[in-house]
Formats: structure tokens, sequence, C-alpha cells
């Protein structure tokens, strides 16, 4: 079973083979937050020219490319070529996603949902992405976009709670009843925090 995790990648080196579809949006989501990648393919779709943080490389996939990587993503439509990259990243204990293989990977990538600070993520164990995408949708509508100003003012507030008060249980019960709030309501409470703190 895969196992949930949130990775800091400042200063890892992630190099993605392929530059088709899936190639693309692996690299989209790189880009959503604001990674560099290197991806080396000898043809790209046109998609690729919009992202930035890319760095195309236009040749077939060989060792080298991956040699100081960390994290890899193998996204050709060629198996034996996918099957080659996933080998040699275990071989050389690296992160590696084979878009074809769940076996191959050693780590996959989730349907989510980002507002701002906020991650909902969603996998099936390469069961079914399709069912990953349908949920990520549903999520889409429940957490809109003003989540991300909702989570951004819970973190200024606890805070402002954590500075202001010793007692755990204190902070617990005043966090608890902070998620109660919708974001009007929060935006008022929170005013109490700020000046009091001030
Ligand atoms: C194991 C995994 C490895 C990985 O890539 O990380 C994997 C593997 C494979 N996907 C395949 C097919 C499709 N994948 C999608 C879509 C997504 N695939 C994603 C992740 C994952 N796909 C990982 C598991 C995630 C999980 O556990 O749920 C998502 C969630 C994330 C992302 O890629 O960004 C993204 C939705 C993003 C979104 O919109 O929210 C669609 C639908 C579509 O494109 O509309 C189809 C066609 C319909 C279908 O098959 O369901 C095939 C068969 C290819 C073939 O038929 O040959 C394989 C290979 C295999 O199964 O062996
Ligand atoms: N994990 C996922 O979410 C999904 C995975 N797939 C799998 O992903 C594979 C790729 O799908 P698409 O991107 O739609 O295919 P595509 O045909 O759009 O792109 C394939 C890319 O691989 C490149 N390529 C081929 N040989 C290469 C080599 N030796 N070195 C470097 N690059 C090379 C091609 O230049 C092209 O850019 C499919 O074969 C399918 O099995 C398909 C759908 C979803």
């Amino acid at each position: 079973m895969l196992y949930p995790i949130n990775l800091e990648l400042n200063h890892v080196e992630i190099v993605v083979i392929g530059g088709g579809e899936v190639a693309y949006r692996k690299c989209k989501n790189f880009s959503e937050f604001n990674k560099s990648v290197k991806v080396v393919a000898p043809s790209f779709i046109e998609l690729f020219y919009e992202l930035e943080n890319v760095e195309l490389i236009w040749d077939s996939y060989k060792e080298e490319y991956i040699q100081h990587a960390q994290m890899v993503v193998a996204a050709t439509d060629n198996q034996v070529i996918n099957q080659a990259i996933g080998e040699y990243c275990h071989l050389h204990q690296k992160l590696v996603n084979v878009v074809d293989s769940v076996s191959l990977s050693n780590y996959t990538v989730p349907s989510y949902v980002k507002r701002g600070d906020l991650l909902l993520s969603v996998s099936t164990g390469g069961k079914s992405p399709s069912l990953s995408k349908k949920i990520r949708m549903e999520l889409e509508k429940k957490y809109d976009d003003s989540y991300e100003e909702y989570v951004h003012l819970l973190g200024v507030v606890r805070q402002q709670i954590i500075e202001q008060y010793e007692d755990v249980k204190v902070r617990r019960r005043l966090i608890q009843e902070l998620i109660k709030l919708d974001l009007d309501a929060l935006k008022e409470e929170g005013r109490k925090y700020m000046s009091e703190g001030e």
C-alpha cells in the first residue's frame, strides 16, 4: 500500500522523460507547486511551451539525464523504456513514478485540490485513476476558492492563540471553535485575537 506524504521539493532535482499528454500533466502539477523540472523527449506537445519552470531537452532517453536526479517521472509511450527507467531508479534509490506501471513506481501522483495551503489529495492505489478524478471534481465544488483565504486566516489566528495562551487544552478548545465558523465569522472572531496581540 502507498503511504501518504507531503514532500518539500526545494533543491530536489526532478527529471521527466516524455513529452506527451501525460508528461505534460505531471509537469503542470510540478509547476503549480513552483517546482522546476527538466524534461527530456524527442518531441513535445505545444502545451509545454506555455509552462513556466521547465527546461526542455530535445533528445531520447539516456541514463545520463537521470543520473543526478532524485525524482524521476517515466512518461514515454514506450513500455520498455519506461521499465528501464524504473529499474535504474530502483537500483540507484531514486523516487520514480512510472506512468504505465504502478508496481514499478515507488510513488504515484494523486488527484488533488489546492486552495492556498489547503491540499486535498485522492488516490486509489492505482485501481481507478478515473475515480480519483471524479472525487477530485466533487471536492472542488465543496471546497471552493474561498478556502484559500479561510485556511490562511486560520493559520494566522492559530498562531496568535499559541502566542497568547500557554495552556494546550485552552488552545485546543479555542481552535476547535474557530473551525466551526464560516469565513465571515472567522474574520470577525480573528479581529479579537489580533487586537489582543497588539
Ligand atoms: C498509478 C498511477 C501512476 C501515476 O501516474 O502517478 C496511474 C496510472 C495509470 N493511469 C492510467 C489511465 C488514466 N489516468 C487518468 C488520470 C489520472 N491519473 C492519475 C494518476 C495515476 N495514474 C496514478 C494512480 C492514481 C490513483 O491511485 O488513483 C491522476 C489521478 C493524477 C495525475 O496524473 O495527475 C490523473 C487524474 C488527475 C485529475 O484530473 O484529477 C485517466 C483519466 C483521464 O486522463 O481523464 C486515465 C484513463 C482512464 C482510466 O484508466 O482510468 C493508466 C492506464 C493507461 C492505459 O490505458 O494504457 C495507468 C497505468 C496503469 O494503470 O498501470
Ligand atoms: N499515469 C497516467 O496518468 C496515465 C498513463 N498513461 C500511460 O502513459 C503513456 C504515455 O501517454 P501519453 O503521454 O498520452 O502519450 P503520447 O503519445 O502523447 O506521448 C509519448 C511521449 O513519449 C515520448 N517518447 C517516446 N519515446 C521516448 C524516448 N525513448 N525517450 C524520451 N521520450 C520518448 C514521445 O516523444 C512523446 O512525447 C501511455 O503509453 C499510457 O500507457 C496514459 C494515460 C494516463
